[in-house]
This record gives C-alpha cells, sequence and structure tokens, in this order.
C-alpha cells in the first residue's frame, strides 16, 4: 500500500520527495515500498497544513495561531460529494506546535509533532478505529479522535465484575494493600449518593446525572451502564491515569459494563466472582449494612441475571468462587500471575526520550515509519534518523496508543546509505 502525504497546500511551495529507502530492518539490498513524502519548511506562523488521502477522503490536519493559542482543526472532503466535513473532535489534542503526518492504516493517521519532548511527540489521529466507529454511531455524524502515542506495553487491565454484595471490593482491597505500587484502582463516575466513609474521587467521582451524561455523550468514558437504579460508568481518563503510573488497572464495574469493555478496543482480563450460594450472598449482603430493605431486594434480583450470565460465551476469562476470603484472594493472585515477572514495558533504546526534539516525517515501511531529525542536532542516545515500530500497537483505552517502541538508527550513514 502507498501512503499519500499532500502537503501544507497552504504555505505555497511543495517540496515533494520520492524516496527509496533501505532501512535498518530491510535486508541488504531488499527495496521497501515507495511513498511519496512531502518535506515542507514548517516556518509559517499563521497556518499548517497536512492533507491525507484515505480512499474517498481526504482530511486536512491544520494548525491555526491567534494570539493566545495555538489549535488543531480537522476538515474532511468527500471526494465523492465534493463536500467538508467538520467532524466532532473527541480526546485531548497534541500540543499544537508544527507537526507532519502519514497515513499508518485505513485506521489512523500518524502525526509527529516538533519542538517537544520525544516522548510526547508521537501522535495519533483515530479516523476509522473501533472506537471512532462506535462515537460515530451514538452521535450519528462524522467523528475523529485524538490518542497519544505511549513507549512501551502496559499489562492488561482487569475487569473485575459479580454481584453486589459477593466480595469484589474486598478483594480489591486487599490486592491494593499487598501490592500498592502494581496495581490502580479505576475510581469510576456514579449518581448514586456517597456511603458513610466513602470519599469523592477514591471510591467514586460522586457526580451529578446530568453532567455525567453530558460527559457520555461528549465520548469521555470508555462504558457505562445504569446498575441498581443509578448511573455508574468507568472514565477513559479513569483507566489511563492508572496506566501512565505503570500500574496495572482494576476495574470493579457490573456485568453490563463488561460486556461494554469487551466490545471495546480495551484488551483486558475479565475475572467473574461468584458466591458460594445465594443465601450467603443475601447474608454478605445484609451483614454490610449500607442498603435499606428495597435496595437488597433489587440488587438480589439483578444477583439472579448476573449469576445467569457469567456464563456467556466469550464474556469473562475466569470465574472464581468467593467462599473462603483467604483461598479465594490467593487464587485471584493466581490468575493475575504475580509470582511471574512483571515486564512493564520494551523496545524504547532513546536513553532521553525527555528531551526536546524535532523529528519530520520521512518515509515508512509497512511496519515502520522511519523520522529524520529537523535540525540535524542529535537527541542523547538517539541518532538524526529513528525508526518508529508501529508493529505491536495495542490502542490501549481510547485517547492512548500502547506498544510504542523506537529504535535510533545509530549511523547516519548506515540508515541514509539506502536513500537515493
Ligand atoms: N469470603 C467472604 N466471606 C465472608 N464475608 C465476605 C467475604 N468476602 C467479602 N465479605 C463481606 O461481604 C460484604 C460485601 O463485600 P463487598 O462490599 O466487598 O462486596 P462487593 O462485591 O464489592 O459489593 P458491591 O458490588 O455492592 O460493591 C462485606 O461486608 C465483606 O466484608
Ligand atoms: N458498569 C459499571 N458498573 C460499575 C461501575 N462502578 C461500579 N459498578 C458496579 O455497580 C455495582 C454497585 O456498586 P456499589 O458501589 O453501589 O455497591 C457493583 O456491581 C459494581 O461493580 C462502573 O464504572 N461501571
Amino acid at each position: 500500500m502507498v501512503a499519500t502525504v499532500v502537503g501544507a497546500w497552504f504555505l505555497g511551495r511543495r517540496h515533494p520527495l520520492w524516496l527509496r529507502f533501505v532501512g535498518s530492518s530491510l535486508g541488504m539490498g531488499e527495496e521497501a515500498p515507495e511513498f511519496r513524502v512531502d518535506r515542507i519548511t514548517l516556518g509559517s506562523k499563521d497556518c499548517q497544513q497536512n492533507a491525507i488521502v484515505v480512499g474517498d477522503k481526504t482530511y486536512v490536519i491544520g494548525r491555526t495561531d491567534d494570539d493566545s493559542k495555538s489549535t488543531f482543526g480537522i476538515k474532511i472532503l468527500d471526494k465523492l460529494t465534493q463536500t467538508w466535513i467538520v467532524p466532532t473532535v473527541l480526546g485531548a489534542q497534541p500540543p499544537s506546535k508544527s507537526h507532519s503526518a502519514i497515513l499508518v492504516n485505513e485506521e489512523k493517521i500518524l502525526v509527529v509533532e516538533k519542538g517537544i519532548s520525544l516522548n510526547d511527540s508521537i501522535w495519533f489521529l483515530e479516523i476509522d478505529t473501533p472506537f471512532v466507529k462506535q462515537q460515530r454511531k451514538i452521535k450519528g455524524s462524522e467523528v475523529v479522535s485524538w490518542s497519544k502515542g505511549v513507549l512501551g506495553v502496559a499489562q492488561k487491565p482487569v475487569v473485575i465484575s459479580g454481584p453486589s454484595g459477593v466480595g469484589k471490593g474486598t478483594l480489591i482491597a486487599k490486592l491494593m494493600k499487598e501490592y500498592p505500587l502494581k496495581f490502580g484502582f479505576s475510581v469510576s463516575h456514579t449518581t448514586r449518593s456517597p456511603r458513610v466513609k466513602e470519599i469523592d474521587g477514591v471510591h467514586y467521582h460522586f457526580a451529578g446525572r446530568s453532567k455525567m451524561e453530558q460527559d457520555i455523550s461528549e465520548g469521555e468514558f470508555l462504558e457505562f451502564a445504569h446498575v441498581h437504579g443509578n448511573l455508574y460508568g468507568t472514565s477513559i481518563e479513569a483507566v489511563e491515569s492508572v496506566t501512565d503510573e505503570g500500574k496495572r488497572c482494576i476495574l470493579d464495574i457490573d456485568v453490563q459494563g463488561a460486556r461494554s469493555v469487551r466490545a471495546s478496543s480495551l484488551e483486558a482480563k475479565f475475572i467473574f466472582v461468584c458466591p458460594p450460594s445465594f443465601e450467603e450472598l443475601e447474608k454478605r449482603l445484609r451483614a454490610r449494612g449500607t442498603e435499606t430493605e428495597e435496595q437488597i431486594q433489587k440488587r438480589l434480583r439483578n444477583a439472579r441475571a448476573e449469576l445467569d450470565q457469567s456464563n456467556s460465551p466469550g464474556l469473562f476469562d475466569h470465574l472464581l468462587v468467593n467462599d473462603n476470603l483467604e483461598s479465594c484472594y490467593e487464587n485471584l493472585k493466581k490468575l493475575l500471575s504475580l509470582d511471574d515477572d512483571h515486564k512493564d514495558s520494551d523496545g524504547c533504546f532513546i536513553e532521553d526520550g525527555k528531551a526536546t526534539a524535532c523529528y519530520s516525517i520521512l518515509s515508512k515501511t509497512e511496519s515502520e515509519v522511519f523520522l529524520q531529525s529537523e535540525t540535524g542536532e542529535v537527541v542523547k542516545g538517539a541518532a538524526s534518523l529513528l525508526a518508529v515500530d508501529l508493529s505491536s500497537l495495542t490502542g490501549g483505552a481510547p485517547g492512548r496508543t500502547r506498544g510504542l517502541k523506537i529504535h535510533s538508527i545509530n549511523s547516519i550513514d548506515n540508515g541514509l546509505k539506502g536513500i537515493r
């Protein structure tokens, strides 16, 4: 497939280079596919645009400066109808400095920001990922979403479901106490009132219904559900802030929520906690003493439905019976492979990803995008030529694209010899 980057029409001059690249990942003499790459001096203070052609659509990623700030604008030209569409843009946008862009595949465009740290410079504009498709359906209009590229592979979040009173919270609390640096809790939003001793921002984000519904409609939630008469939901930020700390995220959500996460782009491990018997579940729920009789009855009715769904094909990876708390906890630890060495990330060979960098996109193969330093200055530990490995991108929750690997091609001679 040949990706085309048509650059910066509005800057006047264009300098398309037709490059043949023989990078470090290719065998000697083996030729990478040709890509047309526009290299443009991004000196304009007013406006910078990239146009990326994807099938019948052209995505124009523009940056405009006014006195106070610089912002991205996205427009889509539908070539069939010759109309311009202004999509809803979800997600936090990259710091808008100058950038270069290239199509990765039909789902996303890679955008490389300049003049900021390398760690923060890799972004993706999602144009047809599962998340974007889902949001397009919800909104009934065109949607795109920004997603930050994050180096390294995070461990899969763990979704824990089960009927109310089965002991999910108790098990999670034990895990967090024993492994405070390994696990982080996804703090859900809910419209229910806080219980005694529940702290806003720690146990839940207690929210008003209309604000929560508005945030859901703006795509800020990974999942949400009406549970026992209240609205509950996991914000994208709740999961990503834990993962960004290098911790494995634990979600305590109901079965409807588990189903939604299964259908999302977030890869997770799904565990259903069962009671030893329905009578014992009722006993625990009553003994907790946090619900009225009416609420207990509602939760018990819902428990039957949840227990029925625990065997839904393809939904849960593991069923865990919480009879004796200690042995159940030991079984949970086994499921989470807590004896194994934890590998948080790998594959980044840049010593100092925090240093300010100014790389632009040079070319692309099936699995790598090559970046060239614009200033000729070398980032500490990296060469003036970098390869961004796209082969193991994992998606993460919307808003982040994880699994990025960046390799420096240490010798400029080695790297560039093949470019003719
Ligand atoms: N194995 C167990 N044996 C006896 N009691 C237990 C066991 N596990 C948890 N409990 C108790 O059961 C009650 C309910 O537990 P917990 O609040 O953790 O349930 P939960 O699944 O998180 O409920 P909810 O979904 O309503 O938040 C608590 O009082 C807890 O101390
Ligand atoms: N779908 C979601 N379900 C959630 C979320 N947070 C909690 N829950 C589930 O709600 C019930 C009741 O919880 P409680 O704290 O009121 O007892 C329980 O099954 C939780 O797992 C969420 O973000 N999404």
